[in-house]
């Protein structure tokens, strides 16, 4: 398990999944940064990637595939629109679980333009044959069509004009390695800094026609946990809560506020976050605590717990995963304004003192 487990359990109304719901489709496209000026932090990446587009420009070449892994929301996607802007070229987006059968593949890359770029989003979920049928066509520009079924079948092969694949994933490590070596290029998109975060904020709010300031813009990043898809959906419940409860301009008492009203704290934790601290903490005194009686504790599934809440939890050094269960960190006590039981009585009675409480 890592921190990227985020997206595969559905999070109904959750305001700080870093998965896409069908309002951030709808604003996204008006959001993205268009070419990688625009693009803001990843820094590493950005400059590897232009030297990449710009050396394949100048041989008037196709670009090298490329391979993003990161999170869900970090800008995978839109990096590969930038990639086919910066090359001037057209874009096919598909993903891997709408690819179960290699005729499906077989189809896309067909019908590719020469120098196109495909996006293929959750590389990493291809089914096997499609996977094979990929190999070749990223190394040879060519694939195989099976014609017919058993002892009767032949492979046509079908030349393919050269295309750039770009594929993202949010797991690099499940990629089978003849795969992650026919790209060329490789880029791991990071959290991103508070401060990145809120170049992001003030961008879109420039774009959306909010009027916010310094503070505000700050207040709404340290709450997007690393991801510009929080941040810019953060932004937009804070411009609602201006709009009719205050003067319309953000600032930090008025962002603040907001994303109390929707259960946002200072550090980006939501309801379902606090709840599985609070039953770590009040509960089991800090633990180790085994997953399924802390699940049992807030009332949730275990995979919730596990694959929803504590990647976060974990990634910011509230929570540990131990052999022995899930054990609050120093941390979560103090984010929790919590006093630990040995300061609060010492060992074992400050334990029971817990249990009492
Ligand atoms: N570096 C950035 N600068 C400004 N905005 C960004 C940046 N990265 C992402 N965004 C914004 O965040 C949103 C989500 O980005 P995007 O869809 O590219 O993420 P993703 O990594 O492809 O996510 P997923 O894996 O869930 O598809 C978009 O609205 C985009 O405009």
């Amino acid at each position: 398990m890592n921190g990227y487990d985020e997206t595969d359990i559905p999070e109904p109304d959750r305001l700080v999944a870093p998965g896409a719901d069908g309002e951030d489709t709808a604003v996204e496209a008006a959001l993205r940064p268009k070419d990688l000026g625009e693009f803001v932090g990843q820094e590493k990446v950005r400059q590897q990637l232009d030297l990449v587009l710009k050396a394949a420009k100048q041989r008037g070449a196709t670009a090298d595939h490329v391979l993003l892994s990161g999170a869900p929301g970090l800008g995978k996607t839109t990096l590969s629109m930038i990639i086919a802007a910066e090359m001037g070229a057209p874009i096919r987006i598909t993903s891997g679980p709408a690819i179960q059968h290699a005729g499906d593949l077989a189809a896309i890359l067909s019908s590719l333009q020469e120098g196109e770029v495909l996006f293929l989003d959750e590389i990493h979920r291809m089914s096997r044959p499609a996977e094979e049928m990929l190999y070749m066509a990223m190394e040879d520009f060519r694939v195989d069509v099976i014609v017919g079924k058993g002892p009767g079948a032949t492979a046509i092969p079908l030349e393919l004009p050269p295309f750039t694949l770009v594929g993202a994933t949010t797991r690099a490590g499940l990629l089978p390695p003849p795969l992650r070596d026919r790209f060329g290029f490789t880029g791991h998109m990071e959290f991103y800094a508070p401060e990145e975060l809120e170049r992001v904020v003030h961008r879109s709010a420039r774009l959306l026609d909010v009027e916010i300031d310094t503070a505000g813009a700050a207040e709404i990043a340290g709450r997007s946990r690393g991801t510009p898809r929080i941040a810019n959906r953060l932004l937009r419940r804070v411009r609602d809560y201006a709009q009719v409860r205050a003067d319309g301009v953000i600032t930090r008492e008025v962002a603040g506020t907001a994303l109390q009203v929707y259960e946002v704290d200072a550090r980006g934790l939501d309801r379902l976050d606090r709840a599985v601290l609070e039953a770590l903490l009040k509960l089991f005194g800090g633990g180790p605590v085994g997953l399924s009686t802390l699940a049992v504790a807030v009332g949730e599934e275990r995979e919730t717990v596990e694959e929803v809440a504590e990647p976060f939890l974990v990634r910011e050094g509230l929570l540990a995963r131990t052999p022995r269960g899930r054990v609050a960190t120093p941390a979560a006590w103090a984010h929790l304004g919590l006093v630990p039981p040995q300061q609060a009585g010492g060992g074992p009675r400050g334990q029971q003192g817990l249990f009492g409480a």
